[in-house]
């Protein structure tokens, strides 16, 4: 098992060509956010815009286009009630997120299956917290991810949702059993996570703390992951997971030497310093 490190950052990390464009960085589609959980996504998507993704819109609830556009006006806006901007959105984007704060409503599950019918196998589709909830619930969908390259952001409720393993039985040999059925990469959010790949290799996490244990902190991974594979394409996917998996503990780990918690937002406030940092 490969421990995750600082190596595993600075070895997909790269200095910008010059010649270069925001078409160049990723476009990223982020989808989710009911009235309920609005903030959920807005850092999602904030976190994909800090973390160096080219152009990123956020499908959503147009309830939570103000509060967007005044946290982060370098996002664009789909309204997910309308189908067709959505499924035109989805086919814009090189990386989809789908699930914070998607909620499991009726609603919800249409939302979900229109982005799973309209994604397709050049993509990658970053499914996270009420999407797998709603997937575990109408397992139908499953067949929708067939031949797309999918990575699956479970907490360990979540997984226990989806792999039908309970919490206190979810063992690396369990996990990658299902994991492999799946055929999509597994992030298995924990004290110190564990990654699942789709060639069976499993990296772990000794970075991060309960310092992290703040509502949205996950819903911020989703952007990060997002943005490193929307613009790093000299590693492999596999690589890149396992870095943006690591800065997102180890700016918290960081950030936990001057405070008691740290905030998702803080995390997504030291992104570009860090990432600076990381090329030295
Ligand atoms: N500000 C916001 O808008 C927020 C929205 N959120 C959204 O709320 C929806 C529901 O997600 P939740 O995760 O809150 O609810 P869930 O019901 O999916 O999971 C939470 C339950 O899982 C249990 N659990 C067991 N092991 C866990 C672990 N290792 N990590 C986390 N929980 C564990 C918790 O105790 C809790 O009872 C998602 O769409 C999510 O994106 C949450 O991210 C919280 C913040
Ligand atoms: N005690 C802890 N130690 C290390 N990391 C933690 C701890 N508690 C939470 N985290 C991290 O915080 C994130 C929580 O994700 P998640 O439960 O999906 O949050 P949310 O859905 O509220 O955004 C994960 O990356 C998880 O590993
Ligand atoms: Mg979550």
């Amino acid at each position: 098992m490969q421990i995750l490190d600082e190596k595993s950052l600075k070895r997909v990390i790269q200095v910008r060509p010059l010649n270069s464009h925001k078409g160049n960085f990723g476009k990223i589609l982020t989808v989710g956010g009911t009235r309920q959980y609005g903030g959920a996504i807005i850092m999602s998507t904030s976190a994909a815009i800090h973390a160096g993704a080219g152009l990123v819109s956020c499908a959503s609830s147009p309830l939570n286009l103000t509060a967007l556009h005044t946290i982060v006006p370098e996002a664009m806006f789909i309204d997910s009630t309308v189908a067709k901007e959505l499924r035109q959105a989805v086919a814009a984007a090189d990386v989809i997120v789908i699930g914070p704060g998607l909620g499991t409503s009726a609603h919800s599950l249409e939302i979900l299956s229109t982005v799973l019918q309209s994604t397709h196998k050049e993509q990658f589709l970053i499914i996270d917290g009420s999407a797998i909830t709603l997937l575990a619930d109408n397992r139908e969908l499953l067949a929708l991810l067939h031949g797309l390259q999918v990575v699956f952001t479970p907490h360990q409720m979540e997984w226990q949702r989806l792999s039908g393993i309970q919490i206190s039985a979810q063992t690396n040999a369990q996990n990658l059993h299902v994991q492999q059925a799946l055929k999509a990469t597994v992030v298995l959010k924990k004290y110190q996570t564990v990654i699942y790949h789709l060639d069976g290799s499993i990296a772990q996490l000794k970075t991060g703390g309960p310092y992290m244990a703040t509502g949205g902190m996950g819903d911020t991974l989703t952007g990060i992951i997002a943005a490193f594979l929307g613009q790093f394409h000299t590693s492999t996917p596999e690589q890149v997971v396992d870095a943006a998996v690591y800065i997102h503990s180890a700016i918290a780990a960081e950030l936990s030497r001057s405070r008691y918690v740290v905030l998702p937002t803080d995390i997504i406030g030291k992104l570009q310093e860090f990432m600076l940092h990381a090329l030295k």
